[in-house]
């Protein structure tokens, strides 16, 4: 039988309504969809492009489209979506012609459907075209023009204007909307800044180094996770601000560290590469598949002071021995707001409901490790969120709670110097927009020593 290849635009529209359809994750879609079509690699960034932009901006599509829909005439999922995709390339692609966005609908639509549809597609982006997309400006509410014009729900931009400020929020629901720059750290244990470098761009690669993380370094141009200096074990794909935690952590000596939430080893590579393979980390994770992923980074990074295990770290308490730690990280599982612009479907899948589930697994997870820390010892919490209820709050709830923690004030001055100017006390929240990185959440908390 002859097999049927799809080309882009149908391709993009297929991943767009599985997505819409079961909630599959983007990147996974995306990537068996490029290799079952055999999507031709100079067309991969178009598709990922349409794919991402149009979930990026569904809200404002919608918003444009709706003026040219008739409100009583239900349409079909997928026909709506082709004309959301096709307002996208319309709107925010300049180099494609209206006229060939529009006839590329038009052709998927009389292919997927019939003529009526494909008519109905035609008429609508023609006369979207004729009369010009309604203005932002025609929404009164600050907090639902922000809302629309960024395509975030009502209700996360209504919390973020609570708690930051309109012009925050507003910042962040922008800057969630543009492609984040890959960042990596060099495993200096191997190599230094300068040589790992110098190996990128040899290979090909435009990079430079990072200005807040003094082991961090920016691509700029090429993906380096298929480089010969990755595969060498010189490098770990991560975003800056989870490069900080290693420092809040105050690793500096071979100590005894926990990393109770570990997968896939990002932060605990770290930690063992600042202890310059001295001390041992123990890191942990609920998942064994995602152990494995742990194990596999520290093999490639030849890093053997990290031992793995498959457990759930709320019962910790009972399997290993009390105060046994002199540092532990609680990097926790979150809502992951500080990292949306990577996984534009979560915004809208998420709900509050979330956010108050997931203070009670950060509360319980914090608890029960706590027992394991040293007298003296320091704990980092973090998470990849920006919500106060999964950050200072827990923080506050957990002090309250365990009187023999305190706030360790000293953060500030372990942090690089650009970064300390974002603590409060023991706390440093990072929002996207300060220096391109995810928004990030770290509070550092010391076991009193009576
Ligand atoms: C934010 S991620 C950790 C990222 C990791 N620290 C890094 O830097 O690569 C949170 C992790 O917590 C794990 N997790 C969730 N609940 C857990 C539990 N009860 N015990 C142990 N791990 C858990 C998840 O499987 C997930 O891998």
């Amino acid at each position: 039988m002859k097999k049927t290849r799809k080309n882009v635009r149908e391709a993009a529209l297929d991943i767009l309504e599985s997505i819409q359809k079961n909630q599959a994750y983007s990147n996974l879609l995306l990537n068996t969809t490029i290799k079952k079509n055999e999507i031709p690699t100079k067309d991969i960034g178009l598709l990922t492009e349409i794919v991402y932009g149009t979930l990026q901006r569904k809200m404002a599509l919608e918003y444009y489209l709706r003026p040219f829909l008739n409100k009583g005439k239900k349409i079909e999922e997928w026909v709506y979506i082709l004309l959301q995709m096709t307002v996208y390339q319309i709107v925010y692609l300049d180099r494609i012609p209206d006229h060939a966005a529009i006839n590329e609908a038009v052709e998927i639509a009389k292919k997927r459907g019939h003529k009526g549809i494909s008519g109905f597609v035609n008429a609508v982006l023609r006369n979207m075209l004729r009369q010009g997309l309604p203005s932002f400006n025609e929404i009164q509410d600050d907090i639902e023009r922000l809302s629309i014009e960024t395509s975030h729900p009502h209700w996360l931009v209504k919390r973020w204007v609570e708690q930051l400020s309109l012009e925050e929020a507003r910042k962040m629901c922008e800057i969630n909307l543009t492609a984040p720059t890959q960042t990596a750290r060099v495993n200096t244990t191997k190599i230094s800044v300068d040589e790992c470098l110098a190996l990128l761009i040899e290979e090909g690669f435009q990079v430079e180094v990072s200005a807040v993380i003094p082991e961090g370094i920016k691509i700029l141009r090429g993906n380096v996770a298929h480089s010969t200096v990755f595969e060498k074990g010189y490098l770990t794909i991560q975003d800056e601000s989870s490069m900080i935690v290693a420092y809040a952590l105050d690793v500096d000596k071979p100590y005894s560290v926990l990393d109770a939430c570990a997968a896939p080893g990002g932060k605990s590579t770290h930690i063992a590469e600042k202890m310059n393979k001295e001390g041992k980390v123990l890191s942990i994770d609920l998942h064994e598949h995602k152990v494995k992923l742990i194990k596999q980074n520290a093999d490639r990074l030849d890093l053997p002071t990290i031992e793995t295990k498959a457990m759930d770290s709320r019962k910790l308490d009972s399997t290993l021995e009390a105060e046994s730690f002199d540092r532990i990280l609680l990097d926790a599982p979150c809502s992951g707001f500080g990292v949306m612009r990577r996984k534009p479907d979560m915004k809208y899948t998420k709900t509050e409901a979330d956010v108050d589930r997931l203070q009670k697994i950060q509360l319980d997870l914090l608890t029960s490790v706590s027992s394991l820390l040293k007298k003296g010892g320091l704990l980092v919490y973090s998470t990849c969120t920006i919500d106060k209820a999964e950050n200072e709050e827990v923080v506050e709830k957990f002090l309250a709670e365990n009187v023999q923690f305190e706030r360790d004030l000293t953060l500030a001055e372990r942090l690089p110097l650009d970064l300390q100017q974002y603590t409060t006390g023991n706390e440093l929240q990072i929002l996207p927009q300060y220096f391109g990185s995810d928004g990030f959440y770290i509070a550092a908390l010391r076991k009193k020593v009576q």
